[in-house]
């Protein structure tokens, strides 16, 4: 079976629509499995405003001090994984709910905690966990929090983690769901992307802020040999006669084909 993983962005938690998950149901019936990783990024910063505690991010990533982190996990797995989970189910895709740092999930180390604090990079991936359910038909609604070997949580950017899940199942597809149609330039979605059209787009400023992270990790399943790996938007269908819509990244080879 096809294994799909599907990073759902805390842009657009809130606004999955109908034909959203009609369309992940018609993944489903055509024969894949479906892994979720989810972010939550929003409903941090609404948390931390109410602490008073201002967010910092340095090149995508938040800044994680331990009282941050408290709140991290707070929204990520008392928030945005219930939210995803529900609204699995009530549209009829048996899912459960895992926190990342459970069973020893998503295992990592940090990145520079001297100046990012608890932030993690994922070193591996408890696949056997995540096949088990899969082969009961139950899809596994990952948060991004990790653990190390010495027992320490880590705040690990969620299309991080996607792509790490994405790497360790050897997955056919790697999908980011977020709140635009794909990357867009002038207005207009590009279909196709290459990895030197993204280097440009982001070196001229048309790929920006949270879109960089995604563009980077979606770079790095392709060039593991992920075959299909999308950014499409949550508030639509993506999935139509048989075919995608939003923006598919493609090596260089693929273009001259
Ligand atoms: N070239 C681009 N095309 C589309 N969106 C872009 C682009 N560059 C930056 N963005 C921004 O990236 C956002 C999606 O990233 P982000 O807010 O981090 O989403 P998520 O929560 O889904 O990870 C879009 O809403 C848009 O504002
Ligand atoms: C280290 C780091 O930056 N972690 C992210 C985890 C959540 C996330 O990535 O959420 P989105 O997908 O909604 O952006 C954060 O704290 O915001």
């Amino acid at each position: 079976m096809k294994i799909l993983v599907i990073k759902c962005g805390g842009s657009i938690i809130d606004e999955l629509s109908h034909s959203f998950f009609e369309s992940l149901k018609k993944l489903k019936s055509s024969g894949c499995q479906l892994v979720f990783v989810h972010g939550g990024g929003p409903d941090i910063n609404t948390m931390l405003g109410k602490y008073e505690i201002e967010p910092v991010f340095e090149k995508g990533l938040r800044k994680t001090t331990d009282e941050v982190l408290n709140i991290v996990e707070l929204m990520l797995s008392g928030k945005s994984n219930r939210s995803i989970v529900h609204k699995l189910s009530l549209n009829g895709i048996e899912a459960i709910g895992l926190n990342g740092s459970d069973g020893n999930l998503l295992t990592g180390d940090f990145i520079d905690e001297a100046s990012l604090g608890a932030v993690g990079e994922i070193k591996s991936v408890n696949t056997e966990l995540l096949q088990m359910l899969l082969n009961k038909g139950i899809s596994p609604v990952l948060t991004p929090i990790a653990i190390t070997e010495g027992g320490r949580k880590l705040n690990v950017n969620a299309d991080m983690a996607a792509g790490a899940v994405a790497k360790a199942l050897d997955a056919h597809s790697c999908m980011f769901v977020t709140d635009v149609k794909g990357v867009m330039k002038d207005g207009i979605i590009i279909e196709e992307l290459t990895e030197m059209q993204t280097q440009n787009l982001i070196s001229a400023g048309s790929i920006y802020g949270g879109m960089i992270p995604k563009v980077k990790t979606a770079l790095s399943v392709l060039n593991k040999g992920i075959n299909e790996v999308l950014i499409v938007s949550g508030k639509e269908s993506f999935f139509n006669n048989g075919q995608f819509i939003g923006t598919k990244f493609v090596t260089e080879q693929e273009v001259l084909q």
